[in-house]
């Protein structure tokens, strides 16, 4: 079994002892749950740099990238860099993260929020949306068509932005869907971990113009963004490269100056 089946595989169990302990008027009932969301899809097309910049303890493919750091305060320090939105990572077992996580960076920050999940069920995007995220992540590789179209819809009913992320052309052909505001290209094989931003220029011209194009993973130079940006990509997806540093709310004002 290859690591993202592990993954979904834990996912499934992990979403079903959840909903058996927390009944979802709980998360319809959190103070969050009518909170007016920021679309990330704006901030990005309103965007010069299009950094979404992510909070990532540790990966599969990595191990420990940085367990010392504040969630807090690389929320505060992101934010004050000029990122466009952060992306949360919100599962515990391979990343370090938790909906604990989301709350505590929607508590310090205005700007758009991604839960970074594994999502295969309704029920995630009400937890989502109950602790203070503003777009969610469907990942075509482990999602059928009717799926992503019921959990898109779901999504948009939530108002909820929807980031789509694929890695190849037939992933990309089964999901273009108008319930959809962010198409992702994850430069990284989610199953064998190879890296290479021509994944991203290899899609591209397959991307409808209506979506915002987002380049995701293994992305650490400048070069690269103004590479992707002349294949029409307005927003990156970084986490490692700032946050394997001590400081990646530093890192990335860095990152952002430079790109200005
Ligand atoms: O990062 C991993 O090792 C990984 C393994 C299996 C599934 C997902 C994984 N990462 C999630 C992501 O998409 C990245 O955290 C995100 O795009 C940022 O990537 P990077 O800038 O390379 O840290």
């Amino acid at each position: 079994m290859n690591i993202l089946d592990k993954i979904i595989a834990d996912k499934y169990k992990e979403v079903a002892l959840k909903k058996s302990l927390i009944p979802i008027k709980q998360l319809e009932n959190s103070v969050l749950f009518d909170r007016k969301t920021n679309s990330l899809a704006k901030a990005l097309q309103d965007s010069d740099t299009g950094i979404i910049a992510e909070h990532k303890r540790r990966s599969p493919s990595k191990s420990v990238i940085n367990q010392s750091v504040s969630v807090q305060n690389v929320a505060l320090e992101y934010e004050a860099a000029g990122a466009c939105g952060m992306s949360v990572l919100t599962d515990g077992k391979y990343f370090g993260g938790s909906l604990d996580d989301l709350l505590l960076v929607r508590a310090s920050v205005q700007f758009p929020l991604l839960r970074k999940e594994f999502i295969i069920d309704e029920y995630q995007l009400l937890e989502a949306k109950a602790h203070g995220a503003d777009v969610i992540l469907l990942i075509a590789a482990v999602l059928t068509k009717d799926k992503i179209k019921t959990l898109s819809e779901l999504a948009k009913s939530l108002s909820l932005d929807v980031l789509l992320e694929v890695h190849n052309q037939e992933e990309l052909e089964k999901s273009i869907m108008p319930s959809l505001d962010v198409l992702g290209v994850n430069n990284r094989n989610l199953k064998t971990f190879e890296v290479s931003t021509d994944i991203s220029k290899n899609l591209s011209t397959q991307i409808p113009n209506d979506f915002v194009k987002v380049s995701e993973s293994g992305i650490s130079s400048i070069e690269a963004i103004k590479d992707l940006k002349s294949y029409g990509y307005k927003g990156f997806l970084i986490g490692e490269n700032f946050m394997k540093t001590e400081n990646p709310g530093a890192s990335a004002k860095e990152f952002i100056n430079q790109l200005k």
